[in-house]
């Protein structure tokens, strides 16, 4: 490390005065520079390897855990740092925009999950300038699980990738799918600005099974304040919500609203005032996983409850109708999805609260609808494994051998992710690995079910050892990191189709996959 060069750098950025188009060190990565005064601070681009460089004066220099020095005159010393927590510290102590922020007030946000921790720079070249919200880190404790990182790895990648595009407008992290207290206080703990409660172990799905006698033996044996107060509340009952919608309860919609999400409402309000009251956290609550869909009068049930508790999350995921199954687009009747969409709109608009849509990777199909519909309320949608997709991409255009192999092992595996995620591709409805060769290999991201093995088993992909070494995961990184600029792309032409679509920019799937697919 040159340091020496490193402080003509910074007189030379110093005397640029804000044109850092031209520098004459390559190796300085020209969005990252900030300019403070005479201080300076920047990403250094070396050997494949990315380091912070800051020049202070001596008494403040301190702060940071430095690697090299370099005395840069005038009182001033120059660091080398590595992208840690304790300089992550550092320079959003200089920069608050380096830390996670809420969403609230904003209308947009869409979550970014990258279960690689190498997507983030992408997504912010994207985002900039779009009018949309980043949710940068957005892991659920179910991928941390699944890839062995942390949610410090999820939250200080994003964070050092917000101050190397110098991305200045705001980003969030979400502790995503926490279902139990201490999760959600690792979240916290980890910098997390935002949680989405998964509430599903509290939502009581087999009370839809009951025949109607059972249903109401069962809620008539609640007690009788509860009996009078929730059927006084709601019982045929009709809601006019919004302009054109209503919410009607009948005794059925009454006993099954409260038997199936009154526990979840309890759960929702006790983590509410423990951990996002506290630590003044963006409020998600999501229902998206669990069997039954939410039908209006639940979804209406639910927030007027939390309304009584006189809570208002940013947002709620309802489980709609139709299947958001991961990686592939939406399933069911579009039509119907629309008019149970508009009364979902409608309650989320009264309650004062955003949609959520989860697994929003590749719903192309329903987002003309929803940017439509939410345009003026907004919206959150959330993708996560599409980029991991797009990684094993590269893999299939660089490498299609190791692609082949981590197919075979993926589909030959498929019964390990099955307890983790709900999707219809299974062994006997997907290419058989034999018949998988360097000429058909790119239809392994493109093929419905091959997408959905590929999704689903990333981390059994990236974690497999034979004799104490990984079989798949060093070689998968180092194709990933010596095509990064083509992950970006192909990263960026991805989500460019969802946004454009939800944006209005695009009217139909069609028109964003003839604009944005990589042409190999
Ligand atoms: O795979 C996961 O656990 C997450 O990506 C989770 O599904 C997330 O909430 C999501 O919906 C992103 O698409």
């Amino acid at each position: 490390m040159d340091t020496k060069k490193l402080v003509a750098d910074v007189q030379e950025i110093l005397a640029a005065n804000g044109d850092f188009s031209n520098l004459s060190d390559k190796e300085v990565y020209a969005p990252s520079i900030q300019v403070d005064r005479k201080n300076v601070y920047f990403i250094l681009h070396e050997d494949g390897k990315k380091c912070l460089v800051a020049c202070e004066s001596g008494n403040t220099v301190g702060d940071f855990d430095a690697v090299a020095t370099e005395d840069a005159g005038n009182g001033k010393t120059l660091v080398v740092a590595e992208l840690n927590q304790k300089n992550n510290e550092a320079i959003s102590s200089r920069f608050p925009w380096v830390k996670p922020i809420s969403r609230h007030g904003y209308k947009y946000t869409f979550g970014l999950g990258d279960r690689l921790g190498t997507a983030s720079n992408a997504h912010l070249r994207l985002f900039k300038g779009r009018g949309i919200f980043p949710i940068l880190a957005q892991q659920s404790i179910r991928e941390l699980l699944l890839t062995d990182r942390t949610e410090l790895d999820v939250v200080q990648s994003a964070s050092w990738a917000v101050f190397e595009e110098g991305y200045t407008t705001g980003w969030g992290a979400d502790g995503d799918h926490v279902k139990e207290p201490y999760e959600v206080e690792y979240a916290v703990e980890s910098g997390c600005t935002m949680i989405t409660l998964d509430a599903t172990k509290k939502i009581h799905n087999e009370i839809a099974d009951l025949s109607d006698s059972e249903l109401d033996a069962k809620f008539n044996a609640l007690d009788p304040e509860f009996v009078t107060r929730f059927n006084n509340d709601y019982l045929d009952k009709t809601f006019k919500i919004g302009d054109n919608s209503e919410v009607h309860f009948d005794k059925k919609d009454v006993e099954q609203s409260v038997l199936i999400y009154f526990d979840a409402v309890v759960y929702a309000t006790y983590i509410y005032h423990r951990f996002v009251v506290p630590n003044n956290l963006d409020f998600e609550i999501s229902m998206d996983e669990t069997i039954v869909p939410t039908t209006p009068a639940n979804h209406y049930f639910f927030a007027n409850e939390l309304k009584n508790n006189n809570i208002t999350p940013e947002t709620i995921a309802p489980k709609f109708y139709g299947e958001f199954q991961k990686a592939i687009d939406y399933i069911g009747d579009l039509d119907r999805f629309e008019r149970e969409y508009i009364v979902h709109e409608s309650i989320a608009e009264t309650f004062g609260y955003r949609l959520s849509i989860h697994s929003g990777s590749d719903k192309l199909s329903v987002y003309p609808i929803i940017g439509r519909l939410s345009k003026k309320n907004g919206w959150h949608v959330k993708t996560a494994g599409t980029n991991w997709l797009e990684a094993l991409r590269v893999i299939a255009k660089e490498d299609p051998k190791l692609m082949q192999e981590i197919y075979k092992y993926s589909f030959d595996n498929l019964a390990d992710v099955k307890p983790f995620y709900v999707f219809h591709a299974e062994q006997s409805n997907s290419p058989k690995p034999e018949t998988i060769n360097d000429s058909n290999v790119m239809s392994l991201l493109t093929d419905d079910n091959p997408r959905q093995i590929l999704h689903t088993m990333y981390g059994n992909v990236l974690n497999y050892q034979e004799s104490f070494k990984y079989v798949y995961r060093d070689r998968f990184f180092d194709t990933l990191n010596k095509h990064q600029d083509e992950y970006d792309d192909f990263l960026n032409r991805h989500i460019s189709e969802h946004i454009d679509l939800l944006q209005g920019k695009a009217a139909t799937k069609e028109e964003v996959k003839a604009k944005y697919e990589p042409k190999n």
